[in-house]
């Protein structure tokens, strides 16, 4: 393309050399740290070599599990408030304009937009657990960090044509062009960085104040020491973005397959009224509760599997190398396509291009292949890639998308507005770094007694 060569991967040993032998050697390309590093930030996401190793080592604390399961209360807490809104704004909507004819139904079901109430309800998570603030997203759709970032990932002519001049001119020249969307780039970065600079100056003088630490990301960062503010103003950019967005795609598209396949929504719902206390209760959960849950994580799993929300990223090399003995010259972009590897047959078995999540539950005690769904490699689940430059943030990710998933599969009961949709291939996607529907996923949801 654009007269560049472009090397495509899919296969495990190939991909074990990319992202973790050769690591450093193929980097994120120089020309994403003006597009994307504008919104995420030149925090960990985009750092290179040595100093992303030093950021890694600092951050990595915050996101191990021993600390992730502390959070398990929040998400539910999130959860609760969502679930709680949602029932509102059903009742409200289904008391102005009926969308049922049926008795049983009536005044309980409306049609809502699942990736909107999906995107508050994780940037309010990211706020509290990452950043110990709450953007209050759920209660006000227009709250201003919401609206930024609404507009931000909302499909846009001019940042689709500003991509594409991308890659035949450079991105520092494409990010100078005085076009509207570069200025409302500007303004949100502008506003999103006062946002995570006055986090850390409230969380710095909190602990001056020697008040009792918070379980946050951001109070176990400023912990390490390792950080100076504006660098950490940098990194929380990144947890904001790179951490809200993607969760909230990935509940878009649960939703969309349970609708598709009531029979998995059903047993999902069962599993979850049977294990979990009431969702109107104030019982908090623990890591534990979701842990025994398989079918839940069965199900995300296979979510994250069908519909990566990155269905794929780049590299490029530093220096000359070789990919399983080719030669790879210097400058040579480098593809990694999740949603080309996550449905390869041969490492899934012939029901790779099938949603199954029966494919992750153990047959016996024994059965340690349901652990990674039956694949053959390690490498043939890629949405969170693998090595030192994979998601840090999976296990919070994993449990606050179960978290939501449970509470809303728990409580309402989705159906598809239009039958059209039922076939994939009817559902336009939106490019970006994720791929979300972009025209929105419209459903009928339906408040289920009982719960
Ligand atoms: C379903 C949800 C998520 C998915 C599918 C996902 C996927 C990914 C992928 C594919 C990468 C690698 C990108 C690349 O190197 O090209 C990545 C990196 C990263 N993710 Fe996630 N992510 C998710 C949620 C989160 C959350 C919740 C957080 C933070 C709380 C987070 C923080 C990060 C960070 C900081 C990196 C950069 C890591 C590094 O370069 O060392 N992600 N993620």
């Amino acid at each position: 393309m654009a007269n560049r060569e472009r090397v495509l991967i899919t296969g495990p040993k190939a991909l074990s050399e990319v992202l973790v032998t050769k690591n450093y050697v193929f980097e994120k390309p120089p020309g994403l740290r003006n597009s994307i590093g504008r919104i995420l930030g030149e925090g960990i996401l985009l750092a290179e070599g040595d100093e992303h190793k030093i950021q890694r080592k600092n951050l990595m604390p915050a996101f191990a599990f021993r600390h992730i399961k502390d959070l398990y209360p929040v998400f539910w807490q999130k959860t609760r408030e969502v679930v709680q809104a949602m029932d509102n704004h059903i009742l409200a909507d289904a008391a102005n304009q009926p969308t049922s004819t049926d008795p049983e139904k009536a005044g309980k079901t409306a049609i809502i937009e699942v990736g909107n109430w999906a995107s508050r309800v994780t940037l309010d998570i990211i706020g509290v657990a990452g950043l110990g603030r709450d953007f209050g997203a759920i209660q006000d759709e227009n709250s201003e960090l919401n609206e930024t970032y609404r507009q931000l990932f909302a499909p846009n002519r001019q940042a689709l044509i500003l991509n594409l001049l991308s890659q035949f001119l450079p991105e520092w020249f494409i990010g100078r062009l005085p076009v509207k969307r570069n200025e409302d780039v500007n303004a949100a970065s502008r506003y999103i960085r006062s946002v995570c600079r006055s986090l850390v100056q409230e969380k710095k003088q909190k602990i001056a104040r020697k008040e009792p630490t918070d379980h946050d990301i951001l109070s176990v960062a400023l912990e390490s020491g390792g950080f100076s503010d504006e660098n950490l103003a940098d990194q929380l950019m990144t947890f904001l973005a790179a951490g809200h967005e993607t969760t909230a795609t990935s509940m878009t598209w649960a939703i969309y397959m349970l609708a598709r396949f009531p029979k998995v929504q059903e047993r999902l719902r069962q599993e979850v009224r049977e294990l979990l206390p009431p969702i109107d209760s104030d019982t908090d959960i623990t890591s534990l509760d979701i842990d025994h849950m398989p079918y839940l994580n069965a199900v995300c799993n296979e979510v994250l599997r069908y519909y990566s929300p990155v269905p794929m990223t780049l590299r490029e090399t530093n220096q000359e190398t070789e990919i399983l003995g080719h030669k790879i010259p210097k400058g040579t972009r480098v593809i990694i396509a999740p949603w080309a590897t996550n449905f390869d047959k041969s490492l899934w078995g012939p029901d790779a291009h099938e949603f199954n999540p029966d494919r992750w539950m153990p047959t016996n005690a024994d059965d340690k292949r349901a652990a990674s769904g039956g694949a053959t490699s390690n490498f043939a689940f890629m949405t969170f890639l693998h090595g030192p430059r994979s998601c840090i943030g999976q296990a919070f990710a994993k449990a606050e998308f179960a978290c939501i998933l449970a509470g809303w599969v728990g409580r309402f009961e989705f159906e598809l507005k239009d039958e059209e949709q039922r076939d994939e291939k009817n559902i336009e996607i939106k490019g970006g770094i994720t791929a979300r529907p972009s025209k929105g996923m419209y459903m009928r949801a339906t408040i289920v007694d009982g719960w």
